[in-house]
Formats: C-alpha cells, structure tokens, sequence
C-alpha cells in the first residue's frame, strides 16, 4: 500500500445512502450561482481558479465508491488511457488517443501511459481482448496509476469486467467529458444543463452498478466494507432511479423559465434587424480567441477543452458601419454524448438562429478535416443549422503548414485563412462577413429633415446606404434598410412635407 492510499478519506462516506449522497452533491448545482452569471471578462481569474483545481492530489479513493467514478467530479489523477484502432489509420487511431490524453488533462489528471489494441470489435466482458487487459495491468502496477480511461462508451459490465482485471477505476470518454463541462459550467443554465445529462447517463447505469455491488459484496471492495457490500436491493435501486427522475423533471423545468430571457433576447434582435453570426466550431479551434480578436471583449481563453461553456454575444460593425452580432459557443467533439447534445440544446439553437455562421477550424491539427466532420454532424442534429451560410475559418494559421493550409482551402472555397494570435488574415475575414450578412430588404430614396439625425445614423448601423446626399429641405437617403426602419424613415419624410 502507498502512503497516498493509507492517508486517503475512504471511509468519510462509506456510511451514507449513495442516492442521498448523489443528490445532496446535486442539489448546489442550482442554487449556488444565482449572482455569478457575469461573462464579461473573468479569464484571468476563471483560468486561476481552474489551476488551483487541478493542483488537488492524494484524494484517490480506489474502487471505494464507484458511482463517483461515473458520476461528477471524477478526481481523476493518474491515469492510463486505453484505446482501440479497429477502423481507419494507425495515426488516425493515435490521434484520437491524443485527444484523449488533453480531455484528461482538462479535467486535471495526469496521463502516464497510453496504449491502443488492434481490434476489430471491443471484447464483450473486458472492452480490450484478455491478453491486453493482463498487459494494461502490469502497466497501471508499474506506473501507479489509480484509473483507467476508455476511449469509447463502455457498457456497465464491460466496465465492470475491466475492473476486475485492472483492478483500479476504469472511466469511460462520456463520463470524463461530462467531468469536465460539470467543472466549467459556470451560469445557473449551464450547471442545470450538465447536471440533467449527468443525470441522464447515470440512470441507465444505476442498475449495473447495484448488481456490481451485490454480486462482489465481500469479494473485490477492499475489506468487503462500504456502500457495496451492502448491495441495495431492487426496492432500494427503484426508489433511487424515482428520485432522480424527480430531480430531472425538476431541472428540465429550470431550464424552461431560464429559456424565455434568451428568446426574448433573440426577439429584440430580430426586430432591430440586427443580423447575428455565431462562432461555432471544434473545441479548442480558438472560437474565443477570434471573438477577441474582432471585437474588444476578453473572453476567457484557455489552452484547455471546453473552455466556453456559456455563449456570449457581443456587438460588432463591418468596415462600412453595418452593426451585427457576435455569439461564442460552446465547442464540439467527436462523438459529443448525446446526453450533453441533448441538455444542451438551447444553448446549441443559437447556432441554429444564425445569420451567418463563422465555422472556426485549428489548420495546424493532424486532421482538421475529421473535426469538420464532427461539427457538421452536430449541426445536423440543430434545427436550421444545416441550411446557414458558413464561412470556414481556418484559424492558427501562424502555426499551420502551408500545406495544409492550401489543401483546406481548395476543399473549402467559401474559407478564410487567419490566425486570432497574430491578426493575419482578420480584416479579410471582416470583408467577408459584411459581403455575406443578410441584405437589409427594403429599397427607398426619402428625404428627412435634419431633426432626425437619429435616423440618420440607424441608417449607418444597420442599413447600406448608396447615397446621402445634404439638400436644403433635409437629408436624402437612398439605399436598403430593414422593414421597421423604412417605416420610420417614411413616417420622418412624411412629417417634414
Ligand atoms: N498559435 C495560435 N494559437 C491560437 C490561435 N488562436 C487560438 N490559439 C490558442 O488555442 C487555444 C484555444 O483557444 P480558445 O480561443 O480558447 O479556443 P476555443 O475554440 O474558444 O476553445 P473552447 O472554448 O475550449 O472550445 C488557446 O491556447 C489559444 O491561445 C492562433 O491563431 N494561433
Ligand atoms: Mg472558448
């Protein structure tokens, strides 16, 4: 035994009704953060405040208490990650593992070792073939790690089964992404969102995870002591499954009256005519950067996986004057849980309400093209956000390859190379945004007086003036505005005859 596993809190709950437990941990989800939805510039700060997170060691609790390990604030530390290759090319296959190994380290632990089995179809009681899992334990011996990572979804007695072999917490990729939007949600929506597709994931599991703890009690849990040996019963996992479903029911309602500010926001937009372009794009592509680089705001920008959790919108001007806004979202990943695609959804409808969408691309990844894809099927899965107008912006291109660059942009006619860090390539993208908002609809020459300079600059902000000509009896505008303010313009016109 290690002095870390002799000093380590494992009996502080081994007492408690797990399903209490669960839900009490819950239960500050919404309530804690009714005041702290201020998104303006708090990078600095977010960034330490997730450093410091990471800098917790010496709480590993093995195979104690395994509904943490599926659950929130898995506590991963060392860990060894586990893939299969069994489509595609080795490198293909590796970085996927990569990827793996920087989710993990997102959600604060540190990777050891990673290995990848050649195989068409995962083993059905131990995910990795037998001979692989004997290998996987010798490695997670040698290196002390305390947890596995799975770079796929893992059913409960696949789990199960490794960690009979392995004999440390196996996790899967849902759980761990999952960890980490539970650690990044930062508005009261964002928790509520992440909590309901923890929820979701965690009650299929339920049952497996009764029947792991029955069937091993006094078998592999360490002294036969805790939750598991006392293996609830079917009343008991009907009863938990109930109260969850009662918490969920709770949170989706949560959701639903936090929704109508957004909408009404949407609305008022959509009345001034404002067009809005959103940020979309892989996570970590640099979607916040680029915000930061077109307008004034700081978002917080991290070198981290699903920094930005919250969308944030701000308010730009083309070259010309033309007002728009512009919406950060939430990043994408390959095989996004669908349970987090699901709770997520109204955040992922901003998208969907776009006028433009701005589909950020990191050109200096081993394989952009594969991180394309994987936001386009999520779009798929958005209501309308298959049909906007998307310009590729292929981002980091201070980075990139020429090469690769030029084969992006030949595959991707309607692209933009630039690089948020050093401002390459922005003003082009900017042209091509103004060239691409949605044309203001309504043509018309009218002539104000110079009382209403208000109007007059309206017509700077949202419309595309042709012609503003001085003459004596007032200001003659000729060009496009929006519907609501021709009205207005020919009511001033009107009015001064
Ligand atoms: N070299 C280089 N690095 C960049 C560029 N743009 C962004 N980055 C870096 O890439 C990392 C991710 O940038 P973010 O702007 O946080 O990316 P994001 O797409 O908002 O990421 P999530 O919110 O986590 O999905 C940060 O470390 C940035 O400093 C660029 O043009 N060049
Ligand atoms: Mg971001």
């Amino acid at each position: 035994m290690t002095e870390e596993e002799k000093t380590a809190p494992s009996s502080d709950h081994q007492g408690q009704d797990v399903a209490a437990r669960i839900l009490a941990r819950l239960g500050t989800a919404l309530e804690s953060t009714a005041t702290a939805d201020t998104h303006s510039d708090a990078g600095e700060l977010e960034r330490e405040e997730r450093a410091r997170l990471k800098r917790v060691v010496g709480l590993s609790t093995e195979l104690e208490d395994i509904s943490e390990v599926e659950y929130r604030q898995i506590r991963l530390e060392k860990v060894v990650l586990v893939g299969l290759w069994s489509q595609g090319t080795a490198e293909a296959a590796e970085v996927s593992l990569r990827e793996l190994a920087a989710l993990a380290e997102t959600a604060g632990s540190e990777v050891l070792d990673g290995i990848i089995q050649r195989r068409q179809t995962p083993d059905p009681a131990t995910y990795l073939g037998k001979g692989k899992a004997k290998e996987l334990a010798e490695i997670v011996k040698a290196t002390g790690a305390d947890t596995v990572i799975v770079d796929s979804d893992l059913a409960p007695s696949q789990r199960r089964g490794l960690e009979d072999v392995v004999k440390v917490k196996v996790v899967d990729r849902t759980a761990l992404i999952l960890d980490i939007f539970a650690q990044h949600a930062k508005s009261r929506e964002g928790k509520a969102q992440v909590e309901l597709a923890q929820l979701e994931y965690l009650l299929p599991r339920l049952r497996g995870w009764g029947e792991s703890m029955s069937r091993q009690a006094g078998g592999r849990v360490a002294g036969g002591a805790g939750i598991g040996s006392r293996g609830p019963g079917e009343t008991k996992i009907e009863l938990d499954r109930r109260r969850i479903r009662n918490r969920m029911a709770k949170l989706r309602k949560e959701i639903e009256l936090m929704e109508p500010a957004r909408a009404t926001m949407r609305a008022n937009r959509k009345r001034g005519a404002v067009p809005s372009v959103a940020i979309a794009g892989y996570t970590n592509a640099g979607k916040s950067s680029l915000l930061n680089q077109l307008t004034d705001a700081q978002v917080m920008v991290q070198n981290a996986l699903f920094a930005t959790l919250d969308p944030t919108v701000r308010k730009c001007v083309t070259p010309q004057g033309r007002e728009y806004t512009l919406t950060d979202t939430v990043g994408f990943v390959r095989n996004l849980p669908h349970e987090l695609v699901e709770a997520f959804r109204s955040s992922l409808e901003e998208v969907g309400l776009a006028d433009l969408i701005l589909h950020v691309v990191d050109a200096a990844h081993p394989d952009p093209e594969g991180q394309i894809q994987a936001v386009r099927t999520v779009f798929a899965d958005i209501e309308g956000a298959s049909e906007i107008p998307e310009i590729i912006v292929l981002n980091k291109a201070d980075l990139a390859e020429p090469e690769a660059l030029a084969r992006l942009r030949s595959q991707f006619k309607n692209s933009c190379v630039v690089s948020a860090h050093t401002g390459q390539g922005i003003d082009r993208l900017q042209e091509m945004i103004s060239e691409q908002l949605p044309r203001p609809a309504v043509a018309l020459d009218v002539v104000i007086p110079y009382s209403r300079g208000d109007l007059l600059s309206r017509v700077h902000e949202t419309g595309e003036p042709e012609l503003i000509e001085h003459l004596p009896e007032g200001t003659r505008i000729k060009g496009l505005v929006d519907e609501h303010l021709a009205q207005q313009l020919r009511q001033a016109a009107e009015a001064s005859v």
